[in-house]
């Protein structure tokens, strides 16, 4: 209650355009009483102006703003009062809804939520409000619309302050410096065009991915992590990983993994009582603190190393196009606008890496399970690519049907099932319900893509429900919510469809995909989902075998 009287600038429930319910209306439904000495005053304003002179009219109409003014902050700190964080499962006094949190696969227990409460309900954690979004309509209104609001992310105190993941875009404070990674990375990857630049990078390496898979098929998932790990570094650093113990990504990896132990909920009780970060590292029981110091170095190496690659190249002359080149030859940077560069660019590193290694391996995951919508996209690539070549981007425009199967991957197998929570600026009234400044806001991205009323049988995976039909009209494009939203979007958008779409492409062409048999019993996969933020299909087997001589031999072809 004291923070909602600290930070609520009443006036602002007039003033917002963005409001989605009148603040007339709003205090109608809270205290309807309320309402009528503001109604008057505002429909009263035009009979001053036709009465008085010039002098006293100015008089006039400073004195009734001013008394407009004050109404809205009395009517609205009362109105506010009045009003309730959106329903929800009831909490415990003080410690909330911890006892109801799911330990895992949260967007489950969140879709059952919104069974109940409807497509925006909360939970109260520890006094942190969460406000979990359930339709792809409530995270457009309140996360598109309102960007200007729910922009911010939450301040993770081991992961984010002490460890430093907070200078990576993922976690940064919405602010000038998250603008300008944006704008940045938005010059470079920002639209398809942009990213048509990157495409022979991303050819080159989708064929070192056949080559690493048709010598060593068991190893199918470790190679579309080293793929994921290529195609990424060589975009925004023009780096091209060692068949072998590369450094960067072995750094990288790691980094990764600490980023993971760090953010974990729960996982240190600095978390809980931020006070503890001020705890000197040498103090007993400051065992986090020393984690931190030692996390912190291999986050700066993640960053530096590669940057200090480019650099070289530049001086040698040998660097290739790349996201951190590019910026470099434009003109030479100051310490800030290089802080920008290498963390934006270890930012779109760490965003690329294990997002794009489970899309591709629910792709793989979907073929075993599906040879139908294997045989429909062999034979749609067949006959437009032919034998001869392997495809390219330029066909993709010719070939829907794999198309659509890219998009039904991204559908099927949510990668980020509840994005990154959105935190809100300061306090908004939306759709009848307080959202106080600092609350959470989680968009339910499992259940967008999952939900019935959108996409019929939505567990069934089926590229055809994107092809337009006689009897047909195609269901909306998974991307539009796969990668978030408002000013929190994936940058990496456009990318991660274009090195999806080709590494499908090209292993279709030359691979069949079919389930292991081991002692004469086949082996069943099963689509589970890993816990986390991103969510990975649960590990299994399959079989991958080229299609013939032919494709072993267009493996094999120098580009
Ligand atoms: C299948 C692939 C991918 C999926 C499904 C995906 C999805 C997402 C989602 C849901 C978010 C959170 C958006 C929000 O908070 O509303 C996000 C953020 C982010 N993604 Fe991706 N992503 C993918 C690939 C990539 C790639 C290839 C890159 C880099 C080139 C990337 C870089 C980032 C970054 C830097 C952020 C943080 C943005 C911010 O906080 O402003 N992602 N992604």
């Amino acid at each position: 209650m004291r923070r909602r009287a600290k930070s609520c600038p009443v006036t602002q429930i007039g003033i917002d355009p963005t409001l989605v319910v009148p603040p007339h209306n709003l205090l109608k439904a809270v205290c309807p009483s309320l309402c009528k000495p503001l109604t008057i005053s505002f429909v009263s304003l035009p009979s001053f102006a036709i009465m008085c002179s010039h002098q006293a009219l100015s008089t006039n109409i400073s004195l009734v703003l001013a008394a407009l003014f004050f109404l809205r902050i009395v009517l609205g700190s009362i109105s506010r009062k009045f009003l309730s964080l959106p329903p929800g499962p009831k909490g415990l006094p003080l410690v909330g809804n911890v006892l109801d949190m799911p330990c895992e696969k949260e967007w489950l227990t969140f879709a059952q939520w919104g069974e109940t409460w409807g497509d925006i309900c909360s939970v109260t954690v520890l006094g942190q409000p969460l406000i979990i979004l359930n339709s792809a309509r409530a995270a457009r209104d309140m996360l598109d619309k309102k960007s200007s609001i729910y922009s911010d992310r939450p301040v993770l105190q081991m992961g984010g302050e002490l460890v430093g993941w907070k200078n990576t875009m993922v976690l940064l404070p919405y602010g000038d410096r998250f603008r300008r990674y944006r704008r940045m990375c938005h010059s470079l990857i920002g639209t398809p065009s942009a990213v048509k630049r990157f495409y022979p990078s991303e050819e080159l390496e989708a064929r070192r991915f056949l080559r690493r898979v048709l010598s060593k098929p068991d190893d199918l998932s470790a190679h579309v992590r080293k793929t994921a790990g290529a195609v990424i570094l060589r975009i925004t650093h023009g780096y091209e990983v060692k068949e072998t113990n590369d450094p960067f990504v072995e750094i990288a990896d790691r980094a990764t993994e600490q980023f993971s132990l760090a953010t974990a909920p729960g996982g240190f009780l600095v978390d809980l009582i931020p006070a503890l970060r001020h705890v000197p590292v040498w103090f007993p029981g400051a065992d986090f603190r020393r984690k931190a110091q030692e996390w912190s170095q291999t986050l700066c190496e993640m960053v530096d190393g590669p940057y200090t690659f480019v650099k070289q190249q530049m001086v040698s002359g040998t660097a290739l196009i790349s996201y951190s080149s590019a910026v470099l030859q434009e003109k030479k940077l100051v310490f800030e606008e290089e802080f920008d560069l290498k963390w934006s660019a270890a930012s779109l590193y760490s965003g690329a890496a294990d997002t794009t290694v489970s899309a591709m391996n629910s792709f793989f995951l979907a073929l075993t399970l599906h040879p139908e919508a294997m045989r429909k996209a062999q034979a749609e690539i067949d006959s437009i690519v032919g034998p001869e070549r392997l495809p390219t981007f330029e066909d993709r425009q010719n070939l829907p049907y794999t198309d659509a199967l890219v998009s039904e991957v991204f559908r099927w197998h949510t990668v980020v099932p509840t994005a990154v929570p959105h935190r809100a600026i300061q306090d908004d009234v939306h759709e009848g319900y307080f959202i106080p400044k600092g609350a959470l806001v989680i968009p339910n991205i499992w259940k967008f893509a999952h939900d019935p009323e959108v996409y019929s049988n939505p567990f069934e995976f089926n590229p055809e429900r994107f092809l337009r039909s006689k009897d047909r009209t195609p269901e909306p494009d998974p991307r539009e919510i796969c990668f978030g939203f408002g000013r929190r979007i994936c940058p990496g958008i456009h990318l991660a469809d274009a090195s999806v779409f080709i590494s499908c492409a090209m292993s279709l062409a030359v691979f069949d995909i079919s389930k292991c048999i081991e002692n004469g019993q086949v082996i069943e996969p099963i689509h589970g989902n890993t816990t986390g933020t991103i969510s990975h299909p649960e590990p299994f087997k399959c079989r991958v075998k080229p299609r013939s001589e032919k494709s072993i031999s267009l493996i094999l072809a120098e580009p």
